[in-house]
């Protein structure tokens, strides 16, 4: 069986992010997230913009693709750890509208683990100013390779289950 640090660097990365299965063939975040790394801190940085695709009320972001980016972004926090994570959960605070089609930056980081549960912590602001306008805290649970085959195996019982 591969290991969680092989299953994370076979996957694919563009403009510096690892790509999510659906942008894999595209070769970037369709959210429109670039990484910048993690820096000195350990603190991992974003280049982000929404454009209007994802546009909600007049010239600004919809919710939900805020919420998607934060929950990249600090679900990125253990790939950058070449760890395999997924969101157990997400509290977002939407503290400003978001503009579409302007400079963001993103920052994430962990605050704490225990056991297998990386408590991360993010944020995005307005690149021209710093000025906040969202921010989210999660629980990322540490899985192994076999996470999305136990899925597919729980699924077909379920499926199995709901034909009997
Ligand atoms: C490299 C790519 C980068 C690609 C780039 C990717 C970047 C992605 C960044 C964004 C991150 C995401 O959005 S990740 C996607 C969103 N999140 C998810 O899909 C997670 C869905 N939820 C779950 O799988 C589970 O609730 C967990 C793993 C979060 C639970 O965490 P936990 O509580 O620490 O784990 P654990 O004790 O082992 O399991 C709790 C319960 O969940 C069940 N469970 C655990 N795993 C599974 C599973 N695979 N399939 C079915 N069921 C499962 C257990 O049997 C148990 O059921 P019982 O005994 O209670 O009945």
């Amino acid at each position: 069986m591969i290991t969680p640090r092989e299953h994370v660097e076979r996957t694919p990365i563009g403009d510096g992010v690892r790509l999510c299965a659906s942008c894999i063939p595209r070769g970037r975040c369709r959210l429109g997230i670039s990484g910048l790394g993690l820096d000195a801190e350990g603190v991992a940085r974003f280049r982000l913009v929404c454009d209007a695709g994802h546009e909600g009320g007049p010239g600004v972001a919809h919710g939900g693709w805020t919420a998607s980016v934060l929950d990249e972004m600090l679900g990125s926090v253990a790939l950058l750890h070449k760890r395999l994570t997924v969101t157990k959960s997400l509290t977002v605070e939407f503290l400003r509208p978001v503009p579409i089609d302007q400079p963001l930056l993103g920052r994430s980081w962990n605050d704490r683990i225990e056991g297998r549960h990386w408590h991360n912590v993010g944020e995005v602001t307005l690149a021209a100013t710093g000025a906040l306008l969202g921010r989210a805290t999660g629980v990322f649970s540490e899985r192994d390779p076999d996470h999305f085959q136990r899925h597919k195996d729980w699924l077909a019982t379920q499926i199995g289950k709901a034909a009997d």
